[in-house]
């Protein structure tokens, strides 16, 4: 899926959180957007997701504007997981029942993932006995298992163990390569972005001030805030 944000502005209390005139995200990009607590991350990736109002501007989904068709094929994943009552294999077959797919189908797409993530032990375990990284996962597996369009990601890994860590950048990897998903992922982790993002955009008080591919915005970038931002040296 691509998208085509323009004239984006936020407002809140009065104050502006977000202004960015123009930003294109192709189909099968993987897009880490960094910057400091406040610069407006998640309030672009919310507003592109469908759950908050912009107030100015226009997002565009392959050159139309959000309908249920287009919502049905995206998905976010939020730092606090979301997941329905029920264990964890009821969670990750959800999006799959409710888009009609066959039992067969779903038990075979469902093990498949449980086996990648590592969730095998925990299948049967209801959603609410699990940790946070437990459920983290799980609130993963159920977003990539129906091959969505666009994928968000606000802060997925925060909190999570090393080896999970691994084990989540890899399906989300794998998800943007073999099936094309559009993935914006919001992080605080410069080294997350550097190991699985293509491109990297720098937000700073609500601007998007560099865009570009990862070696350019995280190993060579332009801008004087994000080179500070990069060093760890940016004042908020
Ligand atoms: N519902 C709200 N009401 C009022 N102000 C808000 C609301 N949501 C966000 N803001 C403000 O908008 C600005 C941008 O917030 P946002 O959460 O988008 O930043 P962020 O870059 O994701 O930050 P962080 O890295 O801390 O998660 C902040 O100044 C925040 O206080």
């Amino acid at each position: 899926m691509k998208i085509k944000v323009s004239g984006l502005t936020k407002v809140y209390n009065n104050k502006q959180v977000l202004n960015i005139p123009k930003l294109e995200i192709e189909k099968g990009s993987l897009l880490g957007i960094i910057g400091p607590n406040g610069a407006g991350k998640s309030t672009l990736v919310k507003i592109i997701g469908g759950i908050e109002t912009s107030t100015s501007g226009l997002v565009l989904f392959d050159g139309k504007p959000i309908n249920s068709n287009l919502y049905q094929n995206m998905t976010m994943v939020f730092q606090k997981p979301y997941l329905l009552r029920g264990s964890v294999f009821y969670n990750i077959a959800y999006p799959l029942r409710i888009r009609k797919v066959e039992e067969e189908e779903i038990s075979r797409r469902v093990e498949k993932i449980l086996d990648e993530m590592d969730l095998v032990e925990i299948r049967n375990q209801k959603s609410w006995t699990l940790s946070g990284g437990e459920a983290q996962k799980v609130a993963l597996a159920r977003a990539i298992i129906f091959n969505p369009s666009l994928l968000i990601l606000d802060e997925p890994t925060a909190n999570i163990d090393p080896s999970s860590i691994a084990i989540m950048e890899k399906i989300i990897k794998k998800s943007n390569q073999e099936n094309g998903t559009t993935v914006i992922i919001v992080t605080h982790n410069l080294q997350q972005a550097n190991r699985i993002c293509k491109d990297v955009g720098f937000m700073y008080r609500g601007e998007l001030i560099e865009i570009g591919s990862k070696e350019k915005v995280i190993r060579n970038p332009e801008n004087v805030l994000t080179r500070d931002f990069i060093k760890g040296e940016i004042l908020i």
